[in-house]
């Protein structure tokens, strides 16, 4: 018996959802990686249609972090602010190229005196997603310790790397612009994909959610396909590779198992 509600109509990818910056991307391949495409036609992603995939959202008091999960999650927007107190959750399920995925978006309190709280839960991350303002330049200048903090909890390697700027409704394009500049610069010296976004409008938030769950699941599968030793000779899967921009990388190779694949 299936005791899960089905997945939401607006909540299945077919497709690779693409980035945002090239210049700072996880990868900029144009669909999912041929292996994983395989993979779900065969029914081979073994557990990845069963497990639950923690993402977690880091960043200074006030950015926007709650707001943003909102905007996703319940189409919401609230103009008041209401200081997150230790940590709270979300869960989002997914459907990818026909297989079950959800992820718990893990939002926590960027205020100091709650911080030692949140950080008991950031263990176990599959993502981490860096929130700042995009009209505060010393929210963007915290992220990197944002992430230190979280990278303690978690295994920097297979960690997946988001960065956020918010508030985007906020800024002229000239201000954009220049913050955008400075937050390209930090997403590639940590090897985060970039984003920006306007949870009061809405721009973006769906297209990075996506996005996130896109590259969490396709992680998730090649691991798998490694994991059953499904890997054939010549794969090469790189995560967080210093390869030019493609911070997750993994070569092109047609795979056997699906002809013209
Ligand atoms: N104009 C605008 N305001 C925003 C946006 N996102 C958040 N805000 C406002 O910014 C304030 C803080 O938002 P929150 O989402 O509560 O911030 P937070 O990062 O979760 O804060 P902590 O829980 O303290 O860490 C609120 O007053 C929001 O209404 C946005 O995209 N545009």
């Amino acid at each position: 018996m299936n005791l899960l509600a089905p997945v939401r109509r607006d909540r299945v990818l077919a497709e690779l959802p693409q980035c945002l910056r090239k210049e700072a991307a996880l990868h900029v391949h144009k669909d999912f990686h041929p292996r994983v495409t395989c993979a779900c036609q065969e029914h081979r992603t073994g557990t990845v249609g069963f497990k639950i995939s923690k993402v977690i959202v880091v960043g200074d008091l006030s950015v926007g972090k709650t707001c943003l999960i909102n905007r996703f999650c319940k189409d919401t927007f609230d103009k008041n602010y209401k200081a997150t107190i230790g940590v709270d959750f979300e869960m989002e399920r997914f459907e990818v190229l026909g297989v079950p995925f959800s992820l718990q978006l893990w939002d926590t309190a960027g205020q100091e005196r709650f911080k030692c709280i949140a950080s008991t839960y950031y263990r176990g991350a599959q993502a981490i997603i860096i929130v700042f303002n995009l009209n505060d330049v010393a929210s963007l200048e915290h992220t990197k310790q944002w992430l230190a903090d979280a990278l303690k909890e978690n295994d920097p390697s297979s960690v997946l790397l988001f960065l956020v700027g918010s508030k985007k409704d906020l800024s002229t394009p000239a201000q954009y612009a220049l913050m955008e500049k400075d937050a390209l610069k930090v997403a590639q010296e940590i090897k985060a994909e970039y984003w920006a976004v306007s949870s009061l409008s809405g721009e973006n938030v769906r297209e990075f959610f996506f996005r996130v769950a896109a590259l969490t699941f396709e992680a998730n599968v090649l691991a798998e396909l490694e994991k059953s030793g499904a890997r054939r000779i010549g794969d090469v899967v790189r995560i967080n590779s210093d390869d030019s921009n493609l911070y997750l990388t993994a070569s092109r190779k047609k795979p056997t198992c699906c002809p013209g694949g």
